[in-house]
């Protein structure tokens, strides 16, 4: 499934590239990393109209309500006046979500009558409610609060990510063309990047490594809350504090990284440093048990999409740009994105 969505977009890619036509590739990832969630959970691509005001915009405008710090959570007695209005406005989305999650079981529930052959993640999970064998409380609120989870936290995030490494790419084309070169010696030029090539792919890890880096597409990671007193560095941090992660920074101090604002990969050549939460100093995923669930996804999604646009497509910039111009500025959030779309031209590079 996920190769079939990838060369659909080569091939719309491939058409944009034969009459030289700017592309907004943030949009186009977006979309395809859209309908690549919906088809792994749900198990059929979810149009915009199915969501209100549209699929994709009700997923950020949730994301972006739950960034934003609301005063009731520090001064829980005025949470009640809701005086930011972010309590009605998650409700109001919760309400357009709930309809929309539960046409989607109504529809596995019909699907299942017509003896379905295929099952997605909704079908697993409606198969453990119904047998009843889960040791926990396991209904249908649970299977639509995971539907939720997943379709949340799945898609703008390995979109944003795949976004940043092409901006550094295009904006480093020294990068891009050893990038290009170490794709083109592994795989050759008659035929495009498997899943199964991803692990020999050394430099294709090393520079999304060092996206991560500068650009952890989730700044704070997750709220967590101490479980006990500890101390850090000198500080008490009392029982049942909130705590905020600032990855972000980590990854530009100085202290921790050489010459930490440049865009070097190379800097983890022979690095033991990965991105599983071992090593503190990067934490793209957080760390521990509340580390990101999605991580193996993730990386496929993330390397496969990144490893198909760089060997299929050399990429300009439009109006004459130069890839020294090209804005970095990022959209703060949950989930850090882009402030305006990256938009590009391709030109196909492949011989078939
Ligand atoms: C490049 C893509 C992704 C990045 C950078 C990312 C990053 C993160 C981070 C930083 C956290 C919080 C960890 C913490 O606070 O310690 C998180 C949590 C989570 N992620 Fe991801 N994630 C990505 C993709 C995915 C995908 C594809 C899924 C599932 C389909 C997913 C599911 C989750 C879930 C369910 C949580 C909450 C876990 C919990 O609270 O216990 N993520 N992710």
């Amino acid at each position: 499934m996920r190769r079939a969505e990838v060369e659909l977009l080569v091939n719309s890619l491939i058409g944009a590239s034969k009459i030289r036509e700017t592309v907004d590739v943030s949009s186009k990832i977006a979309s395809l990393n859209a309908d690549m969630t919906c088809l792994m959970v749900f198990g059929k691509k979810y149009e915009d109209k199915d969501l209100g005001k549209g699929f994709k915009a009700v997923v950020r405008e949730a994301v972006q309500v739950g960034t934003i710090p609301n005063l009731g959570d520090y001064f829980p007695y005025i949470g009640v006046l809701d005086l930011q209005g972010l309590t009605v406005r998650m409700k109001a989305l919760a309400k357009v979500f709930d309809g929309f999650l539960e046409k989607i079981i109504e529809d596995h529930v019909q699907y299942k009558e017509d003896n379905k052959q295929t099952k997605d993640i909704v079908d697993t999970m409606m198969a453990i409610m119904e047998s009843g064998d889960a040791s926990f409380e396991f209904d249908r609120r649970h299977v639509k609060a995971v539907m939720l989870d997943l379709i949340i936290t799945g898609i703008d995030t390995s979109t944003a990510a795949v976004e940043w490494v092409l901006s550094e790419l295009i904006k480093h084309p020294e990068v891009m063309k050893k990038l290009q070169k170490e794709l083109d010696a592994a795989i050759g030029l008659d035929r495009t990047v498997e899943e199964s090539d991803l692990d020999n792919l050394e430099y294709l890890n090393m520079v999304i490594k060092e996206t991560f880096r500068l650009h952890p597409v989730a700044p704070l990671l997750l709220p967590h809350e101490s479980m006990e007193d500890c101390a850090v560095d000198g500080y008490h941090i009392p029982k049942g504090s909130r705590i905020l992660v600032n990855t972000w920074a980590i990854g530009r101090d100085p202290n921790v990284w050489a010459e930490a604002e440049k865009f070097q990969p190379e800097r983890f050549l022979g690095s033991d440093i990965d991105l599983r939460g071992r090593h503190f100093q990067l934490l793209p995923f957080g760390s521990g048990r509340r580390g990101c669930p999605g991580i193996q996804l993730a990386l496929v999604v993330v390397r496969l999409l990144v490893a198909q646009l760089v060997h299929c497509f050399d990429w300009e910039l439009p109006n004459g740009m130069l890839p020294s111009d090209l804005n970095m500025a990022e959209y703060f959030g949950l989930v850090t994105t882009r402030a305006e779309h990256l938009m590009a031209i391709p030109t196909y590079r492949l011989h078939k």
